[in-house]
């Protein structure tokens, strides 16, 4: 592959120092970074040259939680509170779910994120080998698992730890290390204690993380506390979850000593602010797992509750939302919401060698955003800007191990119009009650 860099550029580099270098150029070679500093007067031994004046380049986000195939429920039940929503809403329809339902939603989801400046995403649902597929295909990098809903006869347990196997087994490392993988227990209140046992002893064989949902909600909690007399903290650690590399979604509801556990044993959390607000579930103590050093990254959900998958939407949110809550506005800076999408995304699942910063040696997982335009000025501190100021919708090109998938605004690599239309037939076909 030949020698490109990129020139003239504001690049967010997103090390140890937040270091911002004006007038700065990435160059990159066989999908890993080659070069990140000013930009270089000689040019001769690149064989393409990009002009990024008046351009900010970044790395690409991380979307630590979510489920992709669920967009194709975008704006059909809002309004209600998780369980409610979850068992009369989402469970009948999902449970018509084909995995031509899960191709198109999926696709919906891949557009939209790609669109909007992820670069990998975590992806927690069922027939996976087609979102692997289509990770794959699409040019993206993703955390995939097949969740494991454990509320069902003991056979149909062990069919799906087996099929979460497979699929794990499968598609670990495919695709040049694009495609990784988990092992997801759905969640303590989904999944009786045996049965998460066994998905983690599984994680173990195969060495890889464990993905679960956790303390979301109040009711999931003294629900936990009624089932089996302790918290989702300490029940999650007697089951020996975290004796894995462990990553929960949403981690809400937390005591003092359940964010103690967290720290000790380096859990990550992927935090969904707009999620968690839009269903009621609660604010997380965000400020209190930065003071005790916990990873905290960013997810969307799915689009079933958040609307949408722009993560800019999220990284601005974190940052409001403590502020507001706790009435401290030195809390969350933007630097830290920054780092929370990007290279504190990758730790969460646990690819921080690889993305999350532009650095020599990393992947050329970037994304380019106009910052000519209006709310982008007075330019002096770009980092504001990117998350008081911009969203999705400014990013013009992406790329994933140096391949170009967004150019322009458009994706390169899926069909957009094919993929609207085929989402909203497969919606039209579901039964609604
Ligand atoms: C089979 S794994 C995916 C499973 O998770 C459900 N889900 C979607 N959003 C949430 C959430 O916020 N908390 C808990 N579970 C959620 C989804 O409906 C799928 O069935
Ligand atoms: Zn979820």
């Amino acid at each position: 592959m030949m020698k490109t860099i990129i020139i003239h550029a504001t690049v967010l580099t997103v090390n140890n120092t937040n270091e911002v270098i004006y007038d700065g150029a990435i160059a990159f070679e066989n999908g890993v970074l080659t070069y990140v500093g000013p930009t270089p007067e000689e040019l001769d031994t690149y064989g393409e040259v990009i002009d990024a004046q008046g351009r900010i380049v970044m790395p690409g986000l991380v979307n630590t939680h979510g489920h992709t195939g669920m967009s194709l429920l975008r704006g059909y039940a809002d309004d209600l509170p998780l369980q409610e929503w979850l068992e009369t809403k989402m469970w009948p329809l999902e449970a018509q779910f084909t995995e031509e339902h899960v191709r198109w939603g999926t696709s919906l989801s891949i557009v939209e994120m790609l669109k909007t400046g992820t670069t990998t995403f975590v992806d927690m649902y069922d027939h996976m080998d087609i979102v692997a597929e289509l990770t794959v295909a699409s040019g993206m990098r993703a955390r995939l698992c097949r969740g494991v809903i454990g509320l069902c006869p003991p056979e149909e347990q062990t069919r799906k730890l087996e099929e979460a196997s497979a699929f794990a087994a499968k598609w670990n490392g495919a695709a040049n290390g694009r495609v990784m993988t988990m092992m997801a227990p759905h969640g303590a209140y989904t999944c009786p204690p045996d049965y998460i046992e066994r998905i983690v002893a599984r994680a173990h064989e195969l060495d890889l993380p464990v993905h679960i949902h956790m303390s979301e909600t109040e009711w999931e909690v003294q629900q936990n506390v009624n089932d089996y007399g302790t918290r989702p903290v300490e029940h999650l650690e007697k089951l020996g979850v975290f004796n894995r590399p462990t990553l929960v979604a949403h981690a809400v509801h937390l005591t003092d000593e359940e964010l103690d556990t967290l720290a000790k044993y380096d859990v990550k959390v992927s935090h969904n602010p707009i999620s968690n607000l839009k269903l009621g579930s609660g604010i997380a103590r965000v400020p209190d797992m930065m003071e005790r050093g916990i990873c905290v990254s960013l997810g969307t959900d799915s689009s079933a509750s958040n609307n949408n998958l722009d993560l800019f939407e999220e990284m601005k949110m974190v940052a409001l939302l403590h502020k507001g809550h706790r009435q401290n506005p030195v809390l969350v800076p933007a630097t830290e919401a920054l780092r929370m999408a990007t290279i504190y995304g990758a730790e969460a699942v646990f690819m921080e060698d690889r993305i999350g910063s532009l650095e020599v040696g990393k992947q050329a997982d970037f994304i380019i955003l106009d910052s000519g335009r209006v709310f982008f000025h007075p330019s002096h501190d770009p980092i504001s800007h990117v998350v008081y100021a911009a969203s999705g919708r400014d990013v013009k090109d992406v790329f994933v191990q140096g391949v170009q998938l967004v150019k322009d605004g458009r994706c390169l690599t899926m069909d957009e119009e094919a993929v609207i239309e085929n989402a909203n037939r497969m919606f039209a076909r579901l039964e609604k009650k």
